[in-house]
């Protein structure tokens, strides 16, 4: 039976973390008393409306099972894929199968999110016909490179902006895009893609600074003063 008014979320937690060069896989670097992976379960779960969240695991994991993971909804694991989008795909089905009819895709890697960032992006998008992700509006001025590393030109920064997560999504309608475009699509390196893929334009929804990803090394060292503070201030 169709859940009403209320969300999956859908966590990418597969990956290996090559560009962080870090002991362990970036979701399970310890960030204050607990990992990364953990904060995130805690961050997507700031709503009500969030009544489950599914994550999408390396098949070779062998830290998830010993994580203490004491978050207010059931949370089930599942074997993620070779790509972001195979991972995603496989929770989106899970969650789809379970009866949601819609879909919050949060990345592992980004432990920051706040319950204001949340709330707003899952508001606009159960309310738009599409769907909707958290983005910045590019702040700095953009440069493309030579392969030297040399300037080649400015890249106009106007109605740019930078994609994070979650991203909020028709289960049906994201399943059926990635079965259409396939998972291995090097394209499809986010959710919105699929639908800008079949000619959808979803809503962008002004995000937060703070909701970084961590991905190269001392990213871990920022979200963890990000999250001391905001926690201090709770
Ligand atoms: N096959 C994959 C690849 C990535 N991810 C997840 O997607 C999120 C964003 O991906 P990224 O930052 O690229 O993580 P990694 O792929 O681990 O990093 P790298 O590209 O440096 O290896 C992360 O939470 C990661 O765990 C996933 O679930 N399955
Ligand atoms: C989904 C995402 O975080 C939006 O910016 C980004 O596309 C993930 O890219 P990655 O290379 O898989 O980290």
């Amino acid at each position: 039976m169709t859940k009403i008014n209320q969300v999956a979320v859908v966590v990418p937690a597969a990956g290996v973390g090559r560009r962080m060069q870090s002991a362990v896989p970036k979701q399970y670097l310890q960030l204050g008393h607990q990992t990364v992976l953990q904060w995130t379960l805690a961050a997507v779960t700031q709503d009500p409306r969030v009544a489950h969240v599914y994550v999408a695991l390396h098949p070779d994991d062998p830290y998830f099972s010993e994580l203490e993971c004491q978050i207010s909804v059931p949370m089930t694991g599942l074997h993620g894929g070779a790509t972001r989008a195979a991972s995603v795909a496989a929770g989106v089905a899970k969650a789809h199968a379970d009866g949601f009819a819609w879909v919050a895709v949060h990345d592992a890697a980004r432990p920051c999110l706040s319950a204001g960032e949340l709330t707003e992006v899952l508001d606009v998008a159960l309310s738009d016909d599409v769907g909707a992700i958290l983005a910045l509006p590019v702040a700095d001025t953009l440069k493309r490179a030579t392969p030297e590393d040399r300037i080649a030109g400015t890249v106009a920064r106007e109605q740019l902006w930078q994609a994070l997560t979650p991203q909020v999504f028709p289960s049906e309608a994201l399943l059926a895009g990635f079965a259409q475009l396939g998972v291995e699509h090097p394209a499809l390196t986010d959710e919105a893609s699929v639908f800008e893929a079949l000619g959808q334009a979803p809503k962008l929804v002004v995000g937060r600074r703070t909701n970084l990803k961590i991905t190269l090394p001392g990213d871990e060292a920022l979200a963890q003063l990000i999250l001391m503070q905001s926690h201090q201030q709770a």
